[in-house]
């Protein structure tokens, strides 16, 4: 018998029937985050045909994308975008409290975007299937989970029933041969492996990251790097549990009480040596710089000491962002800068920008925008006082939620205008009406605002 793959390991655990040829695999859903944008009509669902929430102990739900990062007004208020933001956490708040369902409300201090609060929490578990109504479920495979985004309809059928259909993904080794050199995060590595996979080379697979480059991520770097898996087309990424993850899920609320023994079952969780994938590739990771996107897709993305490669964007989506084949990416000027979002709204990454910044400005024509993807992040960059570099530098300092990644909630760019963007998705429009985005890491967001043009951080000294 060969080995197994990871995947091929948390995909047993959770089966509850195996997949057929007439009908697919059953699976056991062991976190179901929910927020309020892809919930609304699920509940409603329930409602018609009169049924309860399966198990509401294993259902967590937050507000991020349609929350004002702004505090409320003078007359106590929030200012929401739109009447359909406001209807829509007034919504979810109802459904929860119908349903029993545990909501970290606007006031609650564990709040922040749900790919944030379920590993902040120790709700994210190794070997576990988590699910959400959103794409960046991919997220939480930074914990050798299995986590992947779902459609409405499916989360109303894991609000009934705490289970779902889903077919069996091929599997896919990504694997990093050496190691990342200073000023080169995991974003640079994530946008690295969308530039070699194309938007739907991962379709159909569950990427799994292998190699020293990735064992020697924090958890905010895995999650970084799995985070982003799905903008390659990929079902999810994933990355083997070791003792980084233990580490990090200790002492958390939401850990096993039993922790030794979930370590224990946990640690069975990685690929036999003699296991095998449906694909593979590998890329040196020594190799890898820091990496902006040129086009209007994620693997659009160039080293930043280059130029925009011939044939690998359409003359549309070059002429909507206003560069042309040859020209050099540090020659592209920058309107506004964004640094947040569940991919790079963690404390390593705000401390990474504010390491940046500190004792410098941003450019005059520059204008800066540090969102914390969650409160626990919020209070942990002031307590060590990285808002104050940011104020200081000339950025704004905002209050948790999804932002300017999605622009639901009002914070968006000017059309023409050119934002570089720690988010993971730069498709036209994303950010406000014709906005362009640029993505990228938060130390090469950090020093584009302080020059004005898309800049390789390594030129200001930054060490990631
Ligand atoms: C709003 C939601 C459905 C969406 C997603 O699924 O990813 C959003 O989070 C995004 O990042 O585009
Ligand atoms: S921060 Fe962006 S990518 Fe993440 S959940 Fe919110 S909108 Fe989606």
């Amino acid at each position: 018998m060969t080995g197994k793959t990871l995947f091929e390991k948390v995909w047993e655990r959770n089966t509850v029937t195996e997949e057929a040829p007439d009908r697919p695999a059953i699976l056991h859903v062991g976190l179901h985050l929910v927020h309020e944008v892809t919930s609304p009509q699920a509940f409603t669902v329930l409602k018609e045909r009169g049924l309860k929430v399966r198990r509401p102990d294993l259902t967590l739900a937050t507000i991020d994308h349609s929350v004002p990062t702004l505090p409320p007004g003078p007359d106590g208020e929030l200012p929401y975008a739109t009447e359909a933001a406001k209807h829509q956490v007034e919504t979810l708040r109802q459904n929860c409290r119908e349903h029993g369902i545990e909501l970290l409300d606007l006031d609650d201090p564990r709040r922040g975007i749900v790919h944030m609060v379920g590993p902040e929490l120790g709700r994210t578990h190794p070997g576990r299937v988590v699910v959400c109504g959103d794409s960046h479920t991919s997220t939480h495979g930074a914990f050798g989970a299995l986590a992947f985004g779902i459609g409405t309809t499916e989360v109303g059928h894991v609000l009934a029933t705490q289970c779902l259909f889903q077919r069996k993904p091929k599997t896919y080794r990504v694997h990093f041969e050496g190691q990342l050199t200073d000023g080169v995060t995991a974003k640079d590595m994530a946008l690295a492996v969308i530039a070699r996979l194309g938007m739907d080379g991962g379709t159909g697979y569950v990427l799994e990251y292998t190699g020293e480059a990735v064992e020697a991520l924090s958890m905010e770097g895995r999650m970084t790097l799995c985070n982003l898996s799905i903008e390659a087309g990929a079902r999810a990424g994933m990355v083997a549990p070791d003792e980084t993850t233990f580490a990090y899920l200790k002492g958390r609320p939401g850990a096993p009480d039993d922790l030794d023994a979930a370590v224990r079952s946990w640690s069975e969780l990685r690929s036999d040596p003699d296991a095998t994938y449906d694909a593979s590739v590998t890329l040196d990771a020594s190799a890898i710089t820091p990496m902006g996107t040129y086009g209007v897709s994620p693997h659009e993305a160039a080293g930043l000491g280059g130029s925009v490669p011939e044939g690998t964007a359409s003359d549309v989506a070059l002429g909507y962002m206003g560069v042309h084949e040859g020209q050099e990416l540090s020659s592209i000027k920058v309107d506004r800068v964004f640094v947040g979002s569940c991919t790079n709204g963690r404390i390593e990454d705000l401390r990474l920008a504010a390491s940046i910044l500190r004792g410098r400005r941003v450019d005059e024509k520059v204008r800066m925008l540090v969102v914390p993807g969650s409160e626990a992040v919020k209070r942990e960059a002031e307590t060590e006082g990285l808002d104050a570099v940011f104020r200081e530098a000339g950025a704004e300092w905002r209050e948790p939620g999804c932002s300017m990644c999605i622009a639901m909630n009002g914070d968006r760019g000017e059309p023409g205008e050119l934002v570089v963007s720690t988010s993971n998705r730069n498709f036209r429009g994303r950010q406000g009406e014709g906005v362009r985005t640029v993505l990228a890491s938060p130390a090469t967001a950090a020093a584009s605002a302080v020059t004005g043009h898309l800049t390789d951080p390594r030129t200001l000294g930054a060490e990631a």
